[in-house]
């Protein structure tokens, strides 16, 4: 079975107070009629915010569709609750078109998305995505979570979770794991701070991962979801190194009050623009114009249909990051379009040139 033909999950790490469930709040919002089961991870005492989904006009949020794990930890009850919990999804009368998970906090993702290679899921799901959320704020500040004391509470308070790992190392594990890391709280950080940030975790990062900036985890569906990561398959190179950082703590507290700038947005403004391009010569051509195109600066996401010269069903195009997949699919929309989504700024002009037709 491939990849395009199982239910996408995404899970959604990031550690306590990071915004989270505001992200997933803001997706579920603008997710355009997309059935989507959402999966809570939580602590019994910390309980599981039911008003999440209060307030959403969209059917795609009806109450049944959220399933909270009672037991703890996801990745020390895999068997006994997260995988009947993912069945019981899967064989619904109606399955959900996506699957996001919200990890608590202090959940190692890494066990979460090898639970991924189970049988019975791995035929039916696959790992969209990771998607890692951080706190801005308190990063800016040399701190982890803006509440360390609640963060060591939260620890403190589940015995499950004793992974003997210091939240340093679950913080490079789960940015090791991640897909797409959402530097969330741009707003209460200067544009210098902000950037310091970036330089902080960019060595824990894949490198071909990208790093956004968002307030109220504010970003277009089309950057969270559909991402085709298949984590599952690849999760040898999502392991921390915890290799010895040279933390410059010290360095943090200096100056984070000058950066504070109420007057200017702080979040990565994003633009999407489609493009019609004419038929490419093959499969391959198309990959490799589409791998060059997502290349070019800003590009996050590109997809559509496309015209395959001889051929008389368009080829679907999906690519994210240095990925690229296209495959042809009778009765799919009217190809020759695609998609084009990136931060602000992208290099538009470069994007069509790496498109245009082949001189052939
Ligand atoms: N200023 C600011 N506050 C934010 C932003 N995103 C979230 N918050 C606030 O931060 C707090 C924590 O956000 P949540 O979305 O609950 O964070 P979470 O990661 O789900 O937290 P837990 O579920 O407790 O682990 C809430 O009070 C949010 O309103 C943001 O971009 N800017």
């Amino acid at each position: 079975m491939t990849t395009a033909s199982k239910i996408p999950a995404t899970i959604v790490t990031g550690f306590l107070g990071a915004g989270k469930t505001t992200l997933i709040r803001n997706l579920i919002a603008h997710a355009g009629g997309r059935r989507i089961a959402l999966i809570v991870n939580e602590f019994g005492d910390m309980g599981f915010d039911g008003a999440l989904l209060d307030g959403c006009a969209d059917p795609a949020c009806a109450a049944d569709e959220v399933v909270e794990l009672t037991n703890g930890c996801i990745c020390c009850t895999v068997a006994d609750d997260f995988l009947p919990t993912m069945e019981k999804l899967l064989d619904r009368d109606t399955p959900p078109d996506h699957i996001v998970i919200e990890t608590s906090g202090l959940a190692l993702p890494q066990p979460l998305v090898r639970a991924f290679s189970w049988p019975g899921v791995k035929t039916r799901v696959t790992v969209d995505g990771v998607i890692t959320v951080l706190d801005a704020a308190a990063l800016a500040e040399g701190r982890i979570a803006l509440d360390e004391a609640a963060l060591a509470a939260q620890r403190a308070a589940d015995a499950a979770l004793d992974h003997d790992s210091p939240v340093e190392e679950l913080f490079h594990d789960q940015l090791a794991c991640a897909d797409l890391v959402v530097l969330n709280k741009a707003d209460l950080v200067g544009d210098e701070a902000l950037e310091r940030v970036r330089a902080h975790i960019a060595g824990d990062v894949r490198p071909t991962v990208h790093v956004v900036a968002a307030e109220k985890g504010f970003l277009p569906v089309d950057v969270l979801l559909g991402r085709g990561a298949a984590a599952e398959d690849d999760l040898a190179a999502r392991h921390a190194h915890h290799h010895h950082h040279d933390h410059d703590d010290d360095d943090h507290d200096d100056d984070h009050d000058d950066d504070h700038d109420h007057d200017h947005h702080h979040h990565d403004d994003f633009e999407s623009f489609i493009l019609d391009v004419a038929s490419f010569v093959s499969l391959k051509d198309a990959e490799a114009r589409v791998l060059a195109a997502i290349a070019r600066p800003g590009v996050l996401r590109i997809k559509g249909a496309v015209a395959v010269a001889g051929k008389p069903a368009p080829a679907m195009v999906q690519a994210v990051g240095p990925r690229v997949e296209a495959w042809f699919a009778a009765g799919a929309a009217a190809p020759g379009r695609l998609v084009v989504i990136g931060l602000k700024g992208l290099d538009r002009a470069g994007v069509e040139s790496a498109l245009a037709a082949a001189a052939a």
